[in-house]
């Protein structure tokens, strides 16, 4: 009979994204268990929103069953990274960090958790499309790069949990050569055009699609994050390093951005949000163009690799080509390479949404869980 493996996990965000990654975990550190070939025990031993923590002095394990109710009475404020980092590096056995925030001051302590032994599994796109310094730093510090620390996975930074990086990362490694990258890669961009400008008329006003994208969880904390173009010059940044490029930020290159000037100086999100129905007259201008011509609008960005050329922004679609057809938040995304010619690898699928964002996170923990091993 093999030893039982205790793995400690500590999550960091209890948001959208990260509430149906703890109700994943309980299902898999069920089943992890019950596995008589060999067990392995998922000991939950931190858990933080911004505000408020969880965690256990003697890396006991935390009951994944009642988290809401402990965090909500819990009085305890967050920890510094440099404190979770010791907190971490101390337990009595291998530690994976799940980072279900959007937190660039987390993601720029990763170099820090990895170098002493911590894996990281994460939706967080901060770390991997802030400057190319920090990239090199976390893949020099990882196991799987070229540093001897902890594992780093981060499949819901593009395409949510769509196998997008670990299909890019293939294509790579088994020697293809990858020419372009294209598609739609945001999911509020999608729903946002598919409801508001959807084939064969109609939709909803524009600033109405934009409250329904944020209420069902596709959007950034801040949805001004979505519509300035950013989220998607972060995702097609990630993408491009992974294709050889050295994009040095995600401001390096073209992006569109959907913010009126008039509302640019908005001291939050929600005075964003409240104003943004005064310039609806605009975005219905943008509509009767193309439905004039025929066409769609949509949001959409490339990498051409040759080129070293990366852009992001609106363009018009026939009515009959693929990307007028998307529904909801699907993503869709053609990878262009020297082995599939011109027939492009294609991924489609939701790109947003707490459950399948928080799949792709629960993914790499699996895979990080095989390696431990
Ligand atoms: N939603 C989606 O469809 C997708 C999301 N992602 C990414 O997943 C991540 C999470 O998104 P989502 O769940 O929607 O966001 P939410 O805003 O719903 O949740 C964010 C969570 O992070 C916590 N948090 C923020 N800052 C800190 C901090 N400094 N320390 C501890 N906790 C912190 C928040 O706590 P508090 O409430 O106290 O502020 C909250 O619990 C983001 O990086 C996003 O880009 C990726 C793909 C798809
Ligand atoms: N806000 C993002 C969430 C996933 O990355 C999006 O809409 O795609
Ligand atoms: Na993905």
């Amino acid at each position: 009979m093999p030893l039982p493996k205790q793995i400690f996990i500590a999550v960091i965000g209890a948001g959208g994204v990260g509430r149906c990654f703890l109700n994943q975990l309980h299902h898999l550190a069920s089943n992890l268990c019950q596995n008589p070939a060999a067990p392995t025990y998922l000991s939950l031993i931190l858990l933080s929103t911004s505000k408020k923590l969880l965690h256990s002095p003697d890396y006991r394990s935390l009951h994944l069953g009642l988290w809401e109710e402990e965090l909500a009475a819990s009085g305890t404020p967050a920890l510094s990274p440099t404190d979770l980092a010791d907190y971490l590096a101390n337990a009595p056995s291998k530690v994976v960090l799940v980072d279900n925030t959007s937190n660039q001051t987390l993601a720029d302590a990763y170099p820090l958790f990895l170098k002493k032994g911590i894996s990281i599994v994460t939706p967080n796109k901060k770390a991997f499309s802030s400057s190319y310094l920090l990239w090199k730093s976390i893949f020099s510090a990882a196991a799987n790069g070229s540093g001897a620390g902890g594992y780093v996975f981060h499949e819901s930074s593009v395409g949510a949990g769509l196998p997008v990086i670990c299909t890019l990362k293939e294509l790579v490694e088994t020697g293809d050569e990858v020419r372009k990258i294209e598609g739609v890669f945001s999911g509020t961009m999608s729903f946002l055009f598919n409801s508001f400008m959807p084939v064969g008329g109609g939709g909803g006003s524009f600033s109405a699609e934009v409250k329904r994208a944020k209420e069902l969880g596709y959007t950034e904390p801040d949805p001004r994050d979505d519509l300035n173009g950013l989220d998607v010059a972060r995702k097609l940044t990630i993408l491009a390093r992974l294709a050889g490029l050295e994009v040095e930020s995600p401001t390096s290159f073209p992006v569109q951005s959907l913010i009126p000037k008039e509302l640019e100086g908005c001291k939050s999100g929600d005075e964003f949000l409240e104003r943004l129905s005064e310039f609806d007259g605009k975005m219905e201008k943008l509509k009767k163009e193309a439905v004039t011509e025929g066409k769609v609008v949509r949001f959409v960005g490339s990498v051409d690799v040759a080129k070293k050329d990366v852009k992001v922004g609106l363009e018009k679609f026939d009515v009959s080509h693929p990307i007028a057809a998307l529904k909801g938040s699907d993503n869709i995304i053609s990878f262009y390479t020297k082995r599939y010619g011109d027939n492009p690898l294609i991924i489609q699928g939701a790109g947003a949404g707490g459950e399948v964002t928080a799949m792709g996170v629960t993914g790499d923990l699996i895979k990080v869980l095989r390696l431990l091993h």
